[in-house]
């Protein structure tokens, strides 16, 4: 069955998206034109994978920082207060590209509320288990991958190489940064930074608001608003 988007006049989207699936193969007529939240380095990095993954060029950007240089080639349309006054004039579709945990989670849950559909844009050379479930507002960066009955949550970021392991469950607002590997059935809560080349050990759980550092090694349980760091990782 092919996945298709929502039409503007849908009802809310719920917390996952199921139509997770997009891809090139899909056809570009499938795929939304995205409002995007945030253009910073992230926001560039998010611009690709929109290319790559076959999206049409965004409606525009988002953005409260004056200085910011914007997206390449994207019409900036103001401060992220805008999206509510786009919705209203048709935008129906949208991406927040920010890599503060908080910030994007709460950005997210608001334009849900305000009826956006937040597809997941995934790079063509990421890999998701056929039941594998990916939450509303996620992307998935080049190479990431998820495996089989994993469920990585809304408004999340599966950076480059980054690979969420069988039965692995992650809550809304995470952040699983470049080359960083979750063993099978890892639990994440809301808003954990799992840094670059991190490894969990299989089972283990991380609490909300916890920040593991970059090259640590989890060999246990982690706290909530815990920060862990080493080989073994130990709170900082
Ligand atoms: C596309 C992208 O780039 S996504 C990026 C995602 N972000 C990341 O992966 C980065 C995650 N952040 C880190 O790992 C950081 O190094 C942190 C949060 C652990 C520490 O940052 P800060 O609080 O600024 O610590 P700071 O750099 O001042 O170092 C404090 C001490 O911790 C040590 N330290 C810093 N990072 C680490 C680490 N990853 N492992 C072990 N020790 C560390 C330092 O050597 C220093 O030790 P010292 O006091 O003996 O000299």
């Amino acid at each position: 069955m092919p996945c298709r988007p929502p039409s503007s006049s849908a009802s809310p989207p719920t917390a996952w998206w199921s139509w997770a699936c997009a891809s090139p193969s899909d056809g570009m007529d499938l795929l939304p034109r995205l409002l995007i939240l945030g253009a910073g380095g992230h926001g560039r990095a998010v611009l690709e994978v929109l290319r790559d993954a076959g999206f049409p060029p965004p409606l525009g950007v988002l953005d409260d920082n004056p200085h910011s240089p914007g997206l390449p080639g994207v019409p900036h349309l103001g401060p992220f207060s805008r999206m509510a006054a786009l919705r209203a004039e048709g935008a129906a579709a949208a991406h927040v590209a920010l890599g503060h945990n908080a910030a994007r989670r709460r950005l997210g849950e608001t334009l849900l509320a305000l009826g956006y559909a937040l597809p997941v844009p995934r790079h063509p050379s990421a890999i998701v288990a056929s039941t594998a479930r990916l939450g509303a507002g996620s992307v998935l960066m080049p190479r990431a991958v998820v495996g089989a009955a994993a469920e990585l949550g809304p408004h999340s970021i599966l950076n480059t190489g980054a690979i969420l392991e069988h039965d692995g469950r992650t809550g809304p607002g995470c952040h699983i940064a470049p080359g960083a590997v979750l063993g099978g059935g890892v639990t994440l809560g809301a808003e954990v930074l799992v840094g670059i080349l991190a490894g969990l050990r299989p089972g283990v759980s991380v609490g909300d608001g916890a920040a593991v550092a970059l090259g640590a090694a989890v060999v246990a349980d982690v706290p909530p608003r815990a920060s862990v760091a080493g080989v073994p990782a130990r709170p900082r």
